[in-house]
């Protein structure tokens, strides 16, 4: 067997020349200062420009959170299903508990009704049947809402955004911060699509490279986006009159708070808001320091949590392959190809260089492959995640590093085609579950198969088997028959 050259930390050394620190999109033009009403096309929304200069390592792992937060959302295509119940707390214990079943029951305005429906909303999600009549109720109420990404929250809040403003006054009336300018425009689409029948609504982005004229007053009802300059435009500027604001969102407090100087702008713009103003915060996880963080915010909060839906591998075929080299490797992939319809994969390397090299050998032999890598910007990388999810490649290579964090729930095989091992070599057993494992009973059937090239890796199989108590069976991918019977 080859001895491991890739089993090295080749990881730290990828992580360190991430070039993810430059998250937000360099535009030092500052010329342009389109504003995207809400029926108007996303791409009329300002690019923007770095929030902060100096980047620290502390910050280009808050830009971490931020890109796989961004990632996650634009490969998913879909609502996460979850079986977990939601835990509620009421700010009052004594007053009954609304939870809805249908949209009908919300009472909202037709035009938004229209938009949810064209949206493709049959019903609300788990954490929408409770949050949205708690957003909804007048007096408003205040909210804490945790859950896992792809649950419904985003919807959730710019549904109660799009409910509560009047379109007859023009002036901003919801705010809606975000960590980074990526996420911000996430979430202008969501509201681009569910006001898609209600025009008179309009949305700006308050983001650095939207350069406004001094002593102008905005129109637009919704302002969403990053801190530093939201609270520029309600102090500095006043473009913003803090005092007439009915609804203020804070998303992804998960990852604001890995920003420093965020936490500390959110607070500084909940201060100018007024008593009766609603208080919105959302968040994918629940350490301490978010809730920290949200109580300083949201003043007497309802809160709702719904814990995260356990990956399995329980629906999932699991094989190993044994092989000499990373060509022997390749080999044993353009195999199973050969023998079996693969509608999407995905394809785990160590090194950005291996996955590089993966990437063309797969090209040549004529397959539609999309590559994410270490050294690309965010924006290339959502282009890529973009493409993958739309269909328009069919394979997607990608290092451990790159992939860390996305879901890939919708992708029915997954390849190691290095087995993922932390930096000391060890197998990284909650990798090998995020990249392979279903979650709950939704789950689809899925295939994984790892390629194992060194004595090394095979000890690390035979320890993720150990740790899992599953077995993965060994496919001997030069018999046709054999790899065609694992798809059946
Ligand atoms: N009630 C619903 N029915 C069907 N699909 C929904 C519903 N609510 C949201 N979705 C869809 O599910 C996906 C995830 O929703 P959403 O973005 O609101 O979740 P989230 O919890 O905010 O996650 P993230 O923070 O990653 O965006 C989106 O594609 C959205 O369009």
């Amino acid at each position: 067997m080859a001895t491991d050259s890739w089993a090295q930390a080749v990881d730290e050394q990828e992580a360190a020349a991430e070039s993810i620190g430059n998250l937000q999109i360099k535009d030092k033009s500052g010329e342009n200062g389109v504003l995207a009403g809400a029926g108007e096309s996303s791409n009329k929304a300002p690019k923007p420009v770095a929030e902060g200069e100096n980047k620290n390592a502390e910050e280009d792992d808050s830009d971490d959170k931020a890109a796989q937060s961004l990632l996650n959302k634009l490969i998913r295509n879909n609502l996460v299903n979850t079986t977990n119940q939601v835990e509620v707390l009421q700010k009052d214990p004594n007053s009954p508990l609304y939870s809805v079943k249908s949209f009908e029951e919300l009472h909202l305005k037709p035009q938004l009704l229209q938009g949810v429906y064209a949206m493709g909303f049959n019903r609300p999600s788990k954490i929408q049947e409770t949050a949205l009549p708690m957003m909804l109720a007048e007096p408003p109420q205040n909210l804490i809402a945790q859950s896992q990404s792809g649950t419904g929250k985003t919807a959730a809040f710019v549904l109660a955004m799009l409910s509560h403003v009047d379109p007859n006054n023009t002036f901003p009336q919801c705010l809606c911060v975000s960590p980074t300018y990526e996420l911000a425009l996430q979430t202008g689409k969501v509201i681009e699509q569910m006001g898609k029948y209600y025009p008179e609504v309009k949305l700006v982005y308050a983001i650095r490279g939207n350069k406004l004229q001094r002593g102008m007053k905005l129109q637009e009802q919704i302002v969403i986006g990053t801190p530093g300059t939201m609270l520029d435009w309600c102090s500095k500027f006043k473009f913003i009159d803090p005092k007439k604001i009915k609804v203020f969102v804070l998303d992804e407090a998960d990852v604001m708070i890995a920003t420093q100087g965020h936490q500390d702008q959110s607070i500084r713009i909940q201060r100018m808001l007024p008593k009766n103003c609603q208080m919105l915060l959302f968040s994918a996880t629940f350490e301490e320091s978010v809730w920290n963080f949200a109580q300083r915010i949201v003043p007497e909060p309802n809160i709702i949590k719904l814990k995260r839906e356990e990956e399995t591998l329980d629906t999932i075929k699991q094989y190993y392959v044994l092989c000499n080299s990373k060509e022997e490797k390749f080999q044993a992939l353009c195999n199973i190809y050969g023998a079996i319809t693969i509608a999407q994969a995905m394809i785990f390397c160590h090194t950005r260089k291996t996955a590089g090299w993966l990437a063309g050998e797969l090209s040549r032999e004529g397959h539609q492959v999309a590559l994410l890598s270490g050294e690309m910007q965010v924006e290339q990388r959502a282009a890529v995640i973009e493409r993958f999810r739309d269909g328009k490649e069919k394979v997607l290579v990608t290092t451990n590093v790159c992939a860390r964090g996305i879901d890939v729930e919708q992708v029915s095989v997954v390849i190691n085609f290095d087995l993922p091992v932390d930096k000391d070599g060890n197998p990284d057993n909650e990798t090998y579950l995020h990249r392979i494992g279903r979650t709950g009973r939704f789950g689809k059937r899925g295939l994984a198969i790892n390629m194992v090239d060194s004595r090394m890796s095979m000890n690390i199989l035979n320890r993720i088997q150990e740790h899992f108590n599953k077995k993965i069976e060994r496919l001997d991918t030069d018999d046709l028959d054999e790899i065609e019977k694992i798809a059946s």
